[in-house]
């Protein structure tokens, strides 16, 4: 693309209005962090306009979230002598996301347990939690104390709550999520760091080291502050990226996920 500004460089004005047009295009690129409502927009269009049924899409998006975190907690980097995970499940899909994550994770060579609180009563999440049990992943009855927490695994993958959290922390989630802010280990938080208001952030909440904004960031990943931010889930049809100007960024090749 800069053929066109160094051929004509000779006069200085155009070379300026080159530069300009050229960071104005880089800004156009800028990736779009979506408030609360249009995630939820973007969701529902992906299933009632675009065809696609939340299982295949939540496989995609636990795909990517598993493969993120063998980019940033490679197997040979971890700290203790088996390559433990703990998985933290909540009670909608950023939970089934979690289920994938871990499936996918033990077939990488990761040893995932799962806490998995409030079980929804519907075949999808059935068949999740019965393909974990059937890879042979633990499930815990109940959240260990911090220092457990600490001592027994590497990374704690949250996916607790993503972009339809609201309000006040329930229970068991609030004990869960105090828990998780004094632990030392790792957090990685699948498409929001759980607690955390979906546009606003939280000052005082969790503050994960990893975070995997599915399809796109939302609003408060401009608050994260850890090592490593991913985006996964590469689904989204054109039409869909251009009608909300998600403006999103090249995967390279065949990669599930990119390092913002
Ligand atoms: N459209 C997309 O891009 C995709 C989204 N997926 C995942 O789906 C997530 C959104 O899933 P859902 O809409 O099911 O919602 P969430 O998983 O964000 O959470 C909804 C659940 O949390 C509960 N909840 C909400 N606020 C609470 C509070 N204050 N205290 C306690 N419980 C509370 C609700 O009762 C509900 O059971 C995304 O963040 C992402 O992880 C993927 O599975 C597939 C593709
Ligand atoms: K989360």
């Amino acid at each position: 693309q800069t053929g066109t500004c160094s051929l004509s460089a000779a006069a200085n004005n155009h070379k300026k209005d080159c530069l300009s047009s050229r960071a104005a295009s880089t800004m156009a690129q800028t990736i779009k962090y979506l408030g609360q409502e249009e995630a939820q927009h973007i969701d529902e269009e992906l299933f009632s306009e675009y065809g696609f049924s939340v299982d295949q899409l939540m496989e995609l998006a636990g795909l990517s979230c598993a493969t993120a975190v063998t980019r940033a907690y490679p197997l040979t980097s971890l700290v203790k002598s088996r390559p433990s995970l703990l998985v933290i499940c909540g009670p909608g899909n950023n939970g089934g996301d979690g289920l994938v994550c871990a499936r996918h994770l033990k077939l990488f060579g990761y040893e995932p347990t799962i806490l998995y609180p409030k079980r929804p009563n519907k075949p999808l999440f059935q068949g999740l939690t019965t393909q974990c049990q059937k890879m042979e992943i633990p499930f815990l009855s109940e959240m260990p104390e911090a220092e457990v927490v600490d001592e027994a695994y590497n990374l704690v993958i949250d996916a607790i709550f993503g972009f339809s959290f609201k309000g006040a922390v329930r229970e068991p989630f609030g004990s869960i999520l105090d828990v998780l802010k004094k632990t030392t280990v790792p957090v990685a938080s699948i498409d929001i760091p759980s607690g955390w208001d979906v546009e606003q952030g939280s000052a005082d909440g969790l503050q994960p080291d990893t975070l995997i904004s599915l399809t796109a960031p939302k609003k408060s990943a401009a608050m994260f502050r850890g090592r490593y931010h991913f985006l996964g889930g590469r689904f989204v049809p054109p039409g869909l990226e251009r009608k909300y100007e998600l403006n999103l960024p090249q995967y390279h090749g065949t990669d599930c996920v990119l390092q913002l």
